[in-house]
């Protein structure tokens, strides 16, 4: 068994400029998608494919009553244990934030640090509540941090879920998934033909514009490119409009979730940007042209912040953000770079207002 101070040794060349806080911590991937996509088939696969990670799986569903106790399973080597999470209520979703964390903490001191955590989430669950929930109990000083957030997509019934119509007010939550996704898996590739699968990509991708998109068959993926992904800490190298993958379909229906990014050369005052956030996801007073106030499901900066030599990463999760200093330091041209996913987003506005919280 590995000593408890030991680093996950896996970690990639281009994260060594990583603070060093986040490399003792230990990575939460968080594995979402709808109901029978292939979210089991992945962590079983997962768990059983040969890697030199200790991974702890998770599993939330929801529905047992009062249940309180989740099982866990451990695999190191391709060997599997299985293990119990006790919770106080049995929904890990709403445990999280009391004893959650502290439950999985006291299993790892007393099976010794897992290299990596995934969870999986119920297939009607929102991603952005349990994703939320780290990322609070990191401020906190966890040593567990949130790397990512991979969908899986059932490649047959995807168009359908996606593009179904919800009463006014509600969210699709098919949609929401994609939305938040760092990775999609398109799973059961063997049920469609080359023409549907193009179509469930470019849906995606008209909803999520930097999301990376694997393609499966009982949800056999890379490893290494859904697990390590820094998500949450990291939005770096390329101009996002290169970056920025722009679907050739256009969104079905205007309340369709959509992905603007824009980059902006100068220094935000800082109290003007935690304005600027806070209008748009706690007071929703932002409205796009005509009149609609624009929804941000997530949303992910890099920025200059006046009188700051260290770029400024800033994240959002529905309701929840935050601004982190990066250890890289800005040279030559300050330029900001925005991200929004979410419903009536309006580009122009949101540019103009970034730019207004400039210093001029
Ligand atoms: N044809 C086909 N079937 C698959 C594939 N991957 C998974 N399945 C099947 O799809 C069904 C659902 O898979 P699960 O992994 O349980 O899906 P899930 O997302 O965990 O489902 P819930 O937890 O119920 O939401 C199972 O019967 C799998 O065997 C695939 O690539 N092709
Ligand atoms: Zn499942």
């Amino acid at each position: 068994m590995e000593e408890d101070e030991d680093c996950p040794e896996l970690v990639p060349i281009t994260e060594l400029v990583q603070d060093e806080q986040t490399q003792c911590r230990i990575p939460v991937t968080i594995i979402t998608g709808y109901l029978g996509a292939g979210k089991t088939t992945l962590l079983n696969y997962i768990l059983t494919e040969q890697h030199n990670k200790r991974i702890a799986v998770i599993v939330n569903e929801f529905g047992e009553g009062s249940a309180v106790e989740k099982s866990l399973a451990i695999s190191q080597a391709g060997e599997l244990y299985e293990e119990w999470l006790e919770l106080r209520n049995g929904c890990l979703c709403c445990s999280v934030k009391d004893n959650g964390l502290k439950a999985i903490e006291n299993l790892m001191q007393k099976k010794g640090k897992f290299d990596y955590i995934l969870l999986e989430t119920s297939g009607l669950a929102d991603p952005g509540a349990v994703a939320s929930m780290f990322w609070v109990d990191a401020e906190l000083g966890s040593d567990i941090y949130l790397d990512g957030i991979v969908s899986v997509v059932d490649a047959k019934y995807a168009l359908q879920h996606l593009l179904e119509e919800k009463p006014e007010g509600l969210i699709n939550e098919a949609a929401r998934q994609v939305a938040l996704a760092d990775v999609i898996v398109i799973n059961k590739t063997d049920l469609v033909s080359a023409q549907e699968l193009e179509d469930v990509r470019s849906v995606a991708r008209s909803i999520n514009g930097l999301v990376k998109i694997l393609e499966t068959q009982r949800s056999r993926v890379d490893l290494a490119e859904i697990l390590d992904l820094h998500a949450f800490d990291s939005l770096s190298g390329k101009s996002l409009q290169d970056k920025l993958i722009t679907s050739k379909a256009h969104p079905h229906l205007d309340k369709s979730i959509v992905t603007v990014t824009f980059e902006v050369f100068g220094n935000v005052i800082e109290e003007n940007l935690h304005l600027f956030i806070q209008n748009l996801l706690w007071e929703k007073n932002v409205n796009n042209r005509n009149g609609v106030s624009m929804e941000v499901i997530r949303l992910k900066g890099l920025v200059a912040i006046d009188n700051k030599h260290q770029q400024v990463i800033v994240q959002g999760v529905h309701e929840l953000y935050d601004l982190e200093e990066t250890q890289v330091t800005w040279e030559g041209e300050r330029l900001n770079r925005m991200v929004f996913i979410g419903r009536n987003l309006d580009k122009d506005v949101l540019k103009q207002l970034f730019e207004s919280a400039l210093k001029s």
